[in-house]
């Protein structure tokens, strides 16, 4: 019995069972180029056996680091962009109240998160200063290269009030540098400067990063559960390890993505029901589309929050173009539930709701919308959470992880690389005049003056 459910219900109308017997076979090979390291990338697939494998060693100097960050610090930033961000936020807002930031100390299980140096913006930057005043904070510096210009520009930034707060010795006991285990930018600095450092094992990409310290140590300082994290995750890694499509929801959702991609559904649609799951689809959307958006191909991964997103994009998701699928994320136990009051009089209209709690409400609507968008052509996969905690969490990441590895080898690219991600820095490089670059300078700015 797997921990999360499949329902492809909603997919019958617009898929005949002779094309699932079609798509086996690439699946199939898929498994094999995955699971024999046959595949090209496979040197960045150890993601596959990490819940198993992963270093105690290293687990358990994360959750001293937490420990001390949460004794010293009412504030932890956390800067990294892409990969070196997007797992810790989902992980921030799916495990914690939708205000955690805002609420008495006492309430919180761990140090007040916030994020930084996944953009350029410098009214964000002042912002966020703003918010830590005199509070005491550490920063937790996440990347790989060390070299990456959001979060490089926000960590001078931090790491300057740091010093000014604590002194030059002071700020450096309040850096955590999550880096490359021997070389790189960040790396050097930490050596020299004598900061923390937790590793970015060299076989694991930033998109599949999220259960290595990259996620780890922010998340374990918040006070989520980063033991249930690995053992959901753990559990997941046994229980999608069959090869056979029939026995492997994974396998069968990358062979139903795939499938409904040749007929024209290209554009995939995260859906979620909860506020706090809108970073789980930003993390998806990284993950689906730096794996698979290559050679001019691959599912478009986009995302909408139910009901909020109903108002906006609901027009278009019933009867706009019809490329568009759904995966929805459904939720079978909310976090805490309502009663809606009871009235005397019936002005609202909703006198006929009053034996239902809010979240009745919410699961009705998921299933009438589920029907509707059906209706009006588009394909729906269901995705059943039993609760929303760090062991359902760590289920799912292993969950998606595999399903779009086992879809990119079914499209033959390498579902591990993301070269196209360096075109644009080239070009901002080149613009910002970075040394190294003066040819392409020349070129790009002239482009500009036309
Ligand atoms: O960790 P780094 O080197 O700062 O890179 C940040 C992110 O940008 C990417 O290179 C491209 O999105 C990711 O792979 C990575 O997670």
């Amino acid at each position: 019995m797997t921990h999360i459910k499949l329902n492809t219900q909603h997919v019958a109308p617009f898929m005949s069972e002779h094309e699932y017997e079609e798509v086996r076979p690439l699946i199939a090979m898929a498994d094999q180029e995955l699971r024999q390291g046959t595949g090209v990338g496979a040197e960045y697939s150890d993601w596959l056996t990490l819940p198993s494998d992963y270093d105690r060693a290293e687990f358990k100097k994360i959750q001293e680091a937490a420990k001390k960050i949460q004794s010293d610090s009412k504030i932890l930033v956390v800067i990294g962009i892409g990969g070196s961000y997007l797992g810790a936020k989902m992980a921030y807002e799916f495990l914690h109240p939708s205000f955690n930031n805002e609420l008495a100390a006492d309430q919180q299980a761990g140090v007040k998160v916030y994020f930084a140096g996944n953009s350029l913006s410098s009214t964000y930057l002042t912002d966020l200063i703003r918010v830590i005043a005199d509070q005491d904070f550490s920063v937790n510096v996440i990347s790989k290269s060390g070299t990456t210009t959001e979060p490089s520009v926000a960590f001078r930034i931090f790491k300057q009030l740091l010093e000014k707060k604590y002194g030059t010795e002071g700020a450096k006991k309040r850096i955590y540098a999550t880096t490359d285990a021997s070389r790189g930018a960040l790396y050097e600095e930490s050596q020299e400067a004598g900061y923390e450092t937790f590793v970015i094992p060299n076989g694991i990409g930033g998109r599949f990063s999220v259960l290595t310290a990259v996620g780890l140590l922010p998340i374990a300082a918040s006070g989520g559960d980063i033991e249930q994290l690995m053992a959901g995750a753990k559990a997941a890694q046994d229980d999608y390890s069959q090869p056979n499509l029939d026995d492997n929801d994974a396998y069968r959702y990358a062979a139903i993505r795939r499938t409904l991609y040749d007929k024209g559904f290209t554009t995939e649609l995260l859906i979620t029901w909860e506020p706090s799951m809108r970073y789980l689809a930003e993390w998806w959307k990284q993950l689906m589309g730096e794996s698979e958006g290559k050679n001019h191909k691959g599912i478009y991964p986009s995302s909408a929050n139910f009901s909020t997103d109903l108002h906006s994009l609901g027009q278009y998701i019933q009867d706009g173009r019809r490329d568009l699928f759904e995966t929805v994320i459904r939720l079978d136990n909310p976090q805490a539930d309502l009663d809606l009051p009871k009235m005397a009089d019936n002005r609202d209209g909703l006198q006929y709701l009053e034996d239902m709690t809010v979240n009745d409400i919410n699961v009705t609507a998921a299933n009438g919308v589920a029907l509707a968008h059906v209706d009006g052509g588009v394909p729906n996969i269901a995705v059943h959470i039993p609760k929303q905690d760090a062991y359902t969490l760590g289920y799912m990441i292993y969950f998606f992880e595999l399903a779009v590895a086992i879809s990119g080898y079914s499209f033959a690219i390498n579902p591990f690389n993301q070269p196209g991600v360096e075109d644009y820095k080239k070009a901002m490089f080149a613009l910002l005049g970075k040394p190294g670059y003066e040819a392409e300078t020349k070129a790009y700015r002239a482009r500009l003056d036309q």
